[in-house]
């Protein structure tokens, strides 16, 4: 099983770019997704302890942790050293089900790859990127967003030109849904040609 990196900041449309693989058959792990169900269930209980009041419902108000980790840069790093490794366990039990299922390309959609130093853990990275003034029109047209959230986002996040420059692929989503159709039917083909030259015969 060949696995393939997808990062990228804010906004360049990882998502959208990760569905194109899951349609052409590759399995694909979300880890913002993975975030989301820890929120509602085993993340519960340790992120209230380290945070009184953050849960509603039985489950992480996100808004609410959001707002304390946002002012609060040593309140992140204790957020992120409990999250994070709950994370990397939901995405190791994905790949182990995904290689025993026969799957030939496993594509982690992992926005903080190069920052938790999972380019190490893929065989290759791609990095969905776009022009800084598309990136910034399609945050601020998002619920709740505002010019100084994305501006504190963009700082936690390693800058576009540092992951583009340590990227295997780049898809620029600046052109359209169809060109990066093409540049995904590409990147598989790619992978498929690098696993065949390794005696993998990925299909
Ligand atoms: C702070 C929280 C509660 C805000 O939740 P909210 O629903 O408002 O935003 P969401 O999770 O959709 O994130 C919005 C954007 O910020 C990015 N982002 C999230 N966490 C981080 C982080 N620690 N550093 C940099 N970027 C981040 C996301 O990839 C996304 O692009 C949430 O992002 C969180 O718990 N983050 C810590 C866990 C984490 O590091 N997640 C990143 C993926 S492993
Ligand atoms: N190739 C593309 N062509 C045109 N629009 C695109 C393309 N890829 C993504 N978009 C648009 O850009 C926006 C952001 O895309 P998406 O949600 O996939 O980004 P993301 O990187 O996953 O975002 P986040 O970091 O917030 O999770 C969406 O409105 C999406 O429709």
């Amino acid at each position: 099983m060949i696995v393939l990196g997808l990062t990228g900041s804010v906004g360049m449309g990882k998502s959208t770019t990760a569905k194109m693989f899951a349609a052409r058959g590759a399995a694909v792990f979300d880890a913002d997704a993975a975030v989301h169900r820890l929120y509602r269930g085993s993340a519960v209980a340790s992120v209230e302890a380290a945070f009184p009041g953050v849960v509603t419902g039985g489950a992480i108000d996100r808004a609410r942790l959001g707002a304390i980790v946002a002012a609060d840069r040593a309140a992140l790093l204790r957020l992120e050293a409990i999250v994070h490794p709950l994370v990397r366990a939901e995405e190791r039990r994905f790949a182990a089900d995904a290689a025993a299922a026969g799957r030939r390309v496993l594509v982690l959609d992992v926005p903080l790859l190069f920052e938790t130093g999972g380019a190490a853990r893929v065989d290759a990275v791609l990095v969905v990127t776009a022009a800084p003034g598309i990136q910034r029109s399609r945050v601020l047209a998002r619920p709740g967003m505002t010019e100084a959230r994305f501006e504190a986002l963009l700082a936690r996040q390693m800058p576009d030109a540092e992951k583009r420059r340590r990227a295997h692929f780049l898809i620029d989503t600046s052109f359209g849904l169809d060109a990066a159709e093409r540049a995904v039917a590409d990147i598989l083909r790619a992978l498929a040609g690098s696993a065949a030259a390794r005696g993998q015969g990925m299909r």
